[in-house]
């Protein structure tokens, strides 16, 4: 058996040590891997989408010298480990099936502040052997700390990467990767969006939920439609028109609002309700909110469940709920995420 590096679970989401029948089940959960170089932001990014880390405070990060674990029981239980940059992981001595083996996708965090040429070599090598041994897994690059790059420089940047890990996986004999790229940077919501398509990657049934989401979208006439995962704000589906930050940020902005209103005013749903089809009531509808006219959109949230909730965005400031057949398109929603994804 080859050598294996040292792991660390930290903090309370993360898989614990003590708990081994706990520990085995969350083991078969879809795990995404953070590779690349050492300081490229790997730890920062995790941190600061799940545990809401201030991105000023990531400049006081170590250096991570062991298997960081984090679990994460969302909408999808999913792990995510943070491997340290430092070790190179196609050693023959490593005992490659226990980091590798049972990975959905993996994200290879690319500053591009350095220079590239090193990361890039790494990049290819590591996508060309693990492709042999493990051909599903999905590739994401994120060209991080994108934000230290004028508007310029940025697009010759990403397209000079994109090119050169192409060319040098054509010349391994690998025509079509399957590697997505995202520009990020953890000053914006950029990294929010890049892992919500990492993780979309994750779910089967996407193509069905982007479908739905098309409808409802049309049908209420909404311009963006979106189902959150409320806590950690990935989206875990969207309708498929194209990406638009600004949305997303004004949706993100409305979920803090929501949860920060719910810690003061919220009340604990099984304390106070003591009539049974009370509580099976308001379940079964979800908590609602809306505001008109917000910067001329109008933003509009339905929860289905604690975790998971849908949100759209209207340029129509005087949006009619009453007219708006949100009703019925949400009720849809739910009965699809019950039957298609055995979910809710
Ligand atoms: N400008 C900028 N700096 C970033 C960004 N993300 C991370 N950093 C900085 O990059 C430095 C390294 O970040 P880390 O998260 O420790 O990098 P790492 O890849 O985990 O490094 P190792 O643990 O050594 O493998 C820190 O000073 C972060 O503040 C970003 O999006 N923009």
């Amino acid at each position: 058996m080859g050598k294996g590096i040292p792991t660390a679970d930290a903090g309370p989401t993360t898989t614990g040590n003590g708990d081994i029948k706990h520990r085995s089940k969350r083991d078969q959960k879809p795990r995404l891997l953070l590779m690349g170089l050492k300081r490229s932001g790997k730890t920062s990014i995790s941190n600061v989408v799940f545990r809401k880390m201030t991105p000023s405070d990531t400049i006081f990060l170590d250096t991570t010298t062991t298997i960081q674990k984090e679990a994460t029981h969302t909408f999808m239980d999913f792990q995510i480990w943070d491997l340290p940059g430092q070790i190179d992981y196609l050693d023959r001595s490593f005992d490659a099936e226990s980091i590798f083996g049972g990975v959905g996708a993996m994200i290879w965090v690319l500053d591009a502040l350095d220079n590239y040429m090193e990361t890039v070599g790494h990049l290819t090598d590591t996508v060309f052997h693990l492709q042999q041994s493990y051909p599903s897994i999905k590739y994401s690059v994120f060209i991080h700390k994108i934000d230290c790059l004028t508007e310029d420089l940025r697009d010759d940047t990403v397209r000079d990467i994109t090119q050169r890990i192409t060319d040098d996986l054509y010349d391994v004999g690998l025509e079509n990767p399957p590697i997505s790229y995202h520009s990020t940077s953890i000053f914006d919501s950029s990294i929010f969006e890049a892992f919500s398509k990492v993780m979309q990657s994750l779910v089967p049934q996407l193509p069905v939920l982007e479908s739905l989401l098309d409808t409802i979208g049309a049908s209420c006439h909404f311009e963006k439609v979106y189902l959150f995962d409320v806590i950690s704000k990935i989206y875990i589906a969207s309708d498929t028109t194209s990406v638009d930050l600004r949305a997303y940020e004004l949706c993100s902005d409305f979920i803090n609002i929501i949860v920060d209103l719910s810690e003061v005013y919220g009340w604990h749903q099984e304390t106070d309700f003591h009539e049974g089809e009370q509580l099976a009531a308001l379940q079964a509808h979800g908590a609602e909110s809306y505001v008109n006219n917000i910067k001329g959109y109008t933003l509009y949230l339905r929860e289905i469940n604690r975790n998971l909730s849908f949100i759209a965005i209207s340029k129509d400031p005087a949006f009619d709920r009453e007219k708006s057949l949100i009703d019925y398109n949400v009720g849809m929603l739910r009965d699809t995420l019950l039957k298609v994804l055995d979910y809710v």
